[in-house]
């Protein structure tokens, strides 16, 4: 099992891109389900998860070409077999984006329940709530989500909370059926907007998608389109913060940084220099950060999926943080493994107390989920000595060849077989 190796104490310095949003790419290759006609993307990244998705739909019948080295065409006309097995979806959570589209023109599926990032339950309730009351059939049988509907009918839909990929689903769904479907209490995260907005270039009738009601007018069929996959925000934050936490100077391209508000915000706070180019963003961190306290909610507030990597910097900051985790109840996995290194974190129900330390050292610890990941290498880049990182598959899910980026950086990380 591959690991990765870091030596700490280089100050990030120079240029890097950024890849397309892994988030955005894989509701957006689901939604190639939904039409006869071929999806042409760009900027789609090369991660585990995209090509766990890949053959998930090869599977079904999506014919998928390569074209070039960001670019995908995927052909929906085989579409025959709307079953998504165990086997291919137990890596991955964001498999349970098939079941939708796969409803809504195939008039059925069979979607294992998904495994993905042991981060909490995450429950599926909701995504099977809004398709029930679109008309269809739906069923829990031995691990597997079994929906029916000859047509789906357009309804009114508040879900109980936010979620991200729960609106995602029931737009797809929703752009087949019959008649209007408003989703109440919808997510605005941007990969809701952007693949709303490649749905749009396929010919859905969409409107409000970034506002919490969506409005789908629904249609006959989609046609083909081409999109371009928005770039990574978390990515981006995650890369802010390693260059932040040592001190460095950066400038992160083919990015934006319109959708990093709240990030951008506490890195300010931390007391770095942050300046918004048009495609770009460029840091420069003073020697030692301010600690600074957060808490995580659904857009546009502070993202859960970069909880883990400012508990990171907060362990070597100036001073005391609290971190309040409101989106998932097991999201704190790597304070245990942060701790190995030094850090001084203490737990209480979903807060986690950071007491800035004058230092950490390096050690070897285990990689748990994916961002947990992204926190143990910001660690390692700021720890005395080496820090071995086990268990990194969880990263190349969703980080595009990191260690490449980073030491294009100045960072001295490697990977070890
Ligand atoms: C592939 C993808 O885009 N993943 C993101 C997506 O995950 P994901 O879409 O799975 O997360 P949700 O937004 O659905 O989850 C939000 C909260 O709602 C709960 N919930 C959700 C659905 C449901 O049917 N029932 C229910 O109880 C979840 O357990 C969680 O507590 O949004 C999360 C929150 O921004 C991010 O951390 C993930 O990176
Ligand atoms: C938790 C994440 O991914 P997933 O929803 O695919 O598990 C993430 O992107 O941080």
């Amino acid at each position: 099992m591959d690991k990765l190796l870091i030596q700490g104490g280089s100050v990030l310095s120079g240029e890097v891109a950024m890849s397309g949003a892994k988030n955005a790419a894989l509701p957006i290759l689901c939604a190639s389900l939904l039409s006869a006609d071929p999806l042409e993307l760009v900027n789609v990244p090369q991660l585990n998860d995209i090509s766990t998705m890949l053959r998930l739909l090869g599977d079904m019948g999506v014919g998928v070409a390569n074209d070039g080295a960001d670019g995908l065409t995927l052909d929906g006309r085989g579409l025959n077999n709307p079953v998504a097995s165990y086997e291919m979806v137990k890596t991955m959570r964001a498999s349970i984006l098939v079941l939708g589209p796969l409803v809504a023109r195939c008039g059925e599926a069979r979607v294992s329940l998904p495994g993905g990032c042991a981060i909490g339950a995450r429950p599926v309730d909701q995504h099977i709530k809004g398709l029930q009351a679109m008309g269809a059939e739906v069923t829990v049988e031995q691990g597997y989500v079994h929906a029916k509907a000859s047509r789906l009918k357009g309804a009114r839909i508040c879900t109980d909370m936010v979620t991200v990929t729960g609106t995602e689903n029931l737009m797809m769904a929703a752009c087949l059926a019959e008649g209007e479907t408003i989703i109440e209490n919808a997510a605005r995260e941007p990969e809701v907007v952007d693949l709303a907005n490649c749905l749009i270039s396929m010919g859905a009738r969409i409107s409000g998608a970034g506002t919490d009601i969506i409005r789908i007018q629904g249609v006959e069929k989609l046609h083909g389109a081409r999109h371009s996959i928005m770039p990574d925000r978390i990515e981006t934050g995650t890369y802010l913060c390693a260059a932040a936490v040592t001190g460095g100077n950066v400038r992160l391209t083919r990015t934006s940084a319109a959708y990093l508000d709240s990030v951008v915000d506490k890195l300010m706070d931390a007391g770095c220099d942050v300046v918004v180019e048009r495609d770009a963003i460029r840091l420069s961190a003073p020697p030692r950060l301010k600690a600074v306290s957060l808490r995580t909610a659904p857009y546009p507030a502070f993202p859960t999926d970069m909880q883990a990597q400012f508990m990171a910097i907060n362990c070597v900051a100036d001073g005391v943080a609290t971190i309040r985790e409101t989106i998932f109840e097991n999201r704190f996995m790597h304070v245990s493994e942060l701790m190995r290194l030094g850090a001084n974190i203490q737990i209480e129900g979903n807060n986690a107390i950071v007491r800035g330390a004058d230092k950490l050292e390096g050690a070897t610890v285990m990689a748990t989920d994916l961002r947990a990941s992204a926190s143990l290498i910001i660690a390692g880049l700021v720890a005395r000595g080496e820090t071995l990182i086990d268990r990194i598959y969880h990263l190349d899910r969703g980080y595009e060849r990191i260690e490449e980026k980073l030491a294009s950086l100045g960072a001295s990380v490697r990977r070890v077989r």
